[in-house]
């Protein structure tokens, strides 16, 4: 164990998000840091042989000049060029673009108690995500209107580790109000995010498709997207047999969130979701799934969505990619979200959505609350707090993900401890390229300078 954890914990901090510019332009809606350049080197070299590109894992170098990115190039291909410049070794550390997270809640302000900027950005960083776009909810008050999200901004300035953005909420109280939501969006919110299930905060309620209807005639004008909870709860309580509900059982918890919850949310966004065709009364809107979790029917919808022309995307996180139901212990309530984590098979499924392109990119969903409401003791799935704390471990979830130990492990040790027969570069590769594809580009997030990340793991074989 000393060994293991003299090997592993080094390794597995993610030991340096390293923070490099590559490329800046002015972006009014994102907090950019730019003074995170960690070395006093005006001309450098990080040399690696994991260098992860568009292109494939490389061994070579990444030249920086000025804190940019001026050249990659292959260790066959150097022939003597590192000689100018300062050289930074790193072994067999894998280096790569900083991960983009779409969906993060960091509470702050008003439930810094929960999470805040200073301690969610960091984890954010020790995560390998350079940026990250917080939600509108679970601060307080809920970011609805120009004058909360000002709030927002205020208590996120100087506070921050990593580049920030905002979405804004919506809600019905400003879902028939334009000039509301178009103040939102003019104040800088990247985007709109609703819920068509009780939210789990009394301030922030749920939409209908009439409102998602209106909000995403607004955002046409901006060219922006609405992210959606897409959950409608069905008659869950029939799924419950009598001496079947033991509260302390994950598969009691399950049972209340079927997935025909996600996939009547589903069939009830694709009714709007055509109007954000070409051609359609809400072209230029974007409608982005938030943290899928079913990978049967609700993935078909989205796939036939998608081939239709609609303007839609879809992420899942890297929890439904690293667990399964199965081994959710009894009392575990740090595995209650919302959806749920589904069985073994499912998660299948959601791998090779992810890898062949069907599910479009990855988010933590990082929804952390005290202790207390987690109800540790008591070990309830049904009244704990739905959300899972990833920021700081989600790479490690998914390049961990295929193990067997996990119900046995004390959470901080199994996050980093277990190798995998899943995991190579070339999944990593994919999932990183498709973090930070910018699929958000219509928002603004183009502008973004693309930053480094180098980490530490003990995999070896590719
Ligand atoms: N309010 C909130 O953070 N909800 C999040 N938690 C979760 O598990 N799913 C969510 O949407």
């Amino acid at each position: 164990m000393d060994y293991l954890q003299l090997r592993v914990l080094p390794l597995l901090a993610l030991l340096a998000s390293l923070i490099y510019f590559f490329y800046f332009q002015d972006s009014p809606t994102l907090f950019e840091r730019s003074d995170c350049s960690l070395f006093p080197y005006n001309h450098y070299w990080i040399i690696s042989k994991r260098i992860v590109t568009p292109h494939g894992v490389i061994s070579g170098a990444v030249e920086v000049k000025e804190e940019k990115i001026v050249s990659i190039i292959k260790e066959e291909d150097w022939h003597g060029n590192l000689k100018k410049g300062q050289i930074i070794d790193y072994g067999e550390a894998v280096v790569m673009p900083g991960l983009i997270d779409v969906h993060a809640h960091l509470n702050d302000p008003g439930r810094t108690e929960w999470e805040g900027f200073p301690s969610g950005t960091r984890a954010a960083a020790a995560g390998g995500i350079t940026t990250l776009i917080d939600m509108p909810l679970n601060n307080f008050p809920a970011t609805v209107s120009a004058e909360t999200l000002k709030l927002k901004i205020d208590a996120a300035e100087k506070n921050i580790y990593v580049d920030v953005g905002f979405w804004g909420g919506l809600v019905p109280e400003n879902a028939f109000d334009a000039n509301s939501l178009e103040a939102l969006l003019s104040a800088g919110a990247l985007g709109l995010k609703s819920f068509m299930c009780p939210s789990g905060i009394n301030d922030f309620p749920m939409t209908n498709s009439s409102h998602i209807k209106e909000g995403l005639s607004i955002l046409a004008k901006y060219r922006r997207p609405l992210l959606v909870h897409a959950e409608i709860p069905q008659d869950s309580e029939s799924h419950l047999e009598n001496g079947e509900n033991d509260p302390r059982s994950y598969s009691t918890y399950l049972k209340t969130r079927p997935p025909s919850w996600e996939e009547a949310a589903i069939r009830e966004l694709l009714t709007v979701s055509k109007d954000t065709r070409i051609g359609g009364p809400a072209e230029g809107a974007h409608l982005h799934v938030v943290h899928l979790s079913d990978a049967g029917s609700s993935l078909q919808l989205l796939k036939e969505a998608k081939s239709n022309g609609d303007s839609v995307t879809v992420e899942t996180c890297p929890h439904y990619l690293a667990f399964s139901a199965e081994e959710i212990k009894d009392g575990d309530t740090c595995f209650k979200c919302a959806p749920p984590i589904r069985d073994a098979a499912n998660k299948e499924r959601l791998w090779t959505a992810l890898l062949e392109g069907d599910i479009d990119m990855l988010s933590s969903d990082h929804s952390p609350s005290v202790p207390d409401l987690k109800l540790f003791d008591e070990g309830n799935f049904l009244k704990a707090w739905g959300g899972i704390s990833s920021l700081q471990v989600g790479l490690s979830f998914i390049t961990n993900s295929y193990n067997c130990f996990i119900s046995t492990m004390p959470i901080h040790v199994k996050l980093y401890w277990l190798t995998s027969s899943r995991c190579n570069l070339v999944v990593i590769q994919n999932i990183v390229l498709q973090c930070a594809r910018l699929e958000f580009q219509r928002v603004g997030l183009s502008s973004l300078k693309l930053e480094i990340v180098i980490w530490w793991t003990w995999i070896t074989g590719y």
